[in-house]
């Protein structure tokens, strides 16, 4: 039987576009070989609550579930099914990447492609096996994962087959992967479950400290985009936000501005830093050497955060730049992956054994 399958799903693979996922806390993006990123969406599915029953036929993935996040009436409900950079709902993971890989595949729901996930640094057998289960279970043929980190390093250009070290740090949604890697391989790494949402949390509470505002996660993540930093600006910024006054209950505005904000920022900030700073102190000396020279390369979207290098810089001492395209780097790592699937056969973190 198993031998009458095989050239089956041979021949549905021969139809199959083979695919590098970026499967985030926040966002999913999806790299094709020859075409680039070809599916950029926010991580969340809209359902009918206490259901997986995804809205609008199973439509209601994406961009259209992300804006319902915080305003669905009472049956309805938009999940972020990822949380910390793993699985939180194993079945609602699987049903949106379903609909990504079909819509790669523009409908064809036979298809299945071989595809490289990237999966933060040191998630336990366990999460390993959800994140390969659900590819599978959502149509995936062969499932490789691949630490974030490395998929990182690779879409920006580093020389990571090199005896050289080089640092690099990922500031996602919901975790922050630091790694100091050398011959393809992290030397140090770790995994903080401190990124995007934890600044997200402390605007909102800033808010409702300092101005007894209630606002959601959307307007807290607005208010980090338009008027967060990380360091000094060259001019300092204000802006309107609208919520909950906590006290009367009643709709309200404040204006705000970014020294407020830097403030409220100032301890995940101070936590990313200090856990560079672990990292770099159980790097081996010759390592430590090669990173006076080539410093830290910072992506994800944390990256974007206004003077997020200048912090970065300033608290290790070493020089800290930006990476090209930081919101891209990791999916695009696994979109060179996927195309050399021989060549990185040793970097592949994926335990489909166990
Ligand atoms: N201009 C910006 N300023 C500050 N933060 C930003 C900016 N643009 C995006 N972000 C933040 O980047 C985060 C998303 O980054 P990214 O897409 O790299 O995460 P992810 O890969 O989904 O998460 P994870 O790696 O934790 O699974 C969000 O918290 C978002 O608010």
């Amino acid at each position: 039987m198993a031998s009458m399958i095989k050239p089956l799903e041979w021949l549905l693979g021969r139809f199959s576009v083979d695919m590098g996922i970026d499967l985030g806390t926040a966002n999913t993006l999806v790299c094709v070989r020859g075409r680039g990123i070809i599916l950029n969406e926010p991580s969340v599915v809209a359902v009918r609550k206490g259901t997986n029953e995804v809205l609008n036929n199973g439509m209601a993935v994406g961009a259209q579930a992300k804006a319902m996040l915080g305003k669905t009436p009472g049956k309805f409900e938009a999940i972020r099914p990822l949380r910390d950079g793993v699985i939180a709902d194993f079945e609602v993971t699987e049903k949106m990447l379903r609909y990504f890989i079909h819509r790669v595949h523009e409908g064809r729901t036979w298809v299945k492609p071989r595809v490289v996930i990237s999966v933060p640094v040191g998630i336990t057998a366990v999460e390993r096996r959800a994140v390969i289960q659900s590819a599978e279970r959502a149509g995936a043929r062969k499932v490789h994962l691949v630490e974030e980190p490395i998929a990182a390093a690779v879409g920006v250009d580093l020389p990571v087959t090199e005896a050289t070290g080089c640092l690099i740090v990922d500031i996602g949604g919901g975790t922050t992967e630091i790694a100091v890697l050398s011959l393809a391989e992290p030397v140090v790494a770790t995994s903080l479950r401190v990124a995007g949402d934890k600044m997200d949390d402390a605007i909102a509470a800033h808010l409702r400290r300092a101005h007894n505002l209630l606002i959601g996660e959307q307007t807290a993540e607005r208010i980090k985009h338009t008027i967060g930093s990380a360091w000094e600006l060259p001019t300092e910024l204000e802006m309107e936000v609208k919520g909950r006054d906590s006290i009367s209950g009643l709709p309200r505005m404040c204006t705000i501005n970014s020294i407020e904000i830097r403030e409220a920022l100032s301890e995940p900030i101070n936590q990313i830093c200090e856990a560079i700073r672990q990292v770099l102190e159980e790097a081996p000396p010759e390592i430590s050497a090669d990173l006076v020279d080539s410093g830290a390369t910072i992506v994800g979207g944390g990256a974007l955060l206004q003077g997020i290098d200048t912090a970065i810089t300033n608290a290790l001492g070493i020089q800290s730049r930006i990476g090209n395209d930081p919101l891209t780097a990791v999916a695009r790592g696994t979109g060179i992956f996927i195309e050399h699937l021989d060549v990185y056969a040793s970097v592949f973190a994926d335990d489909d054994e166990g």
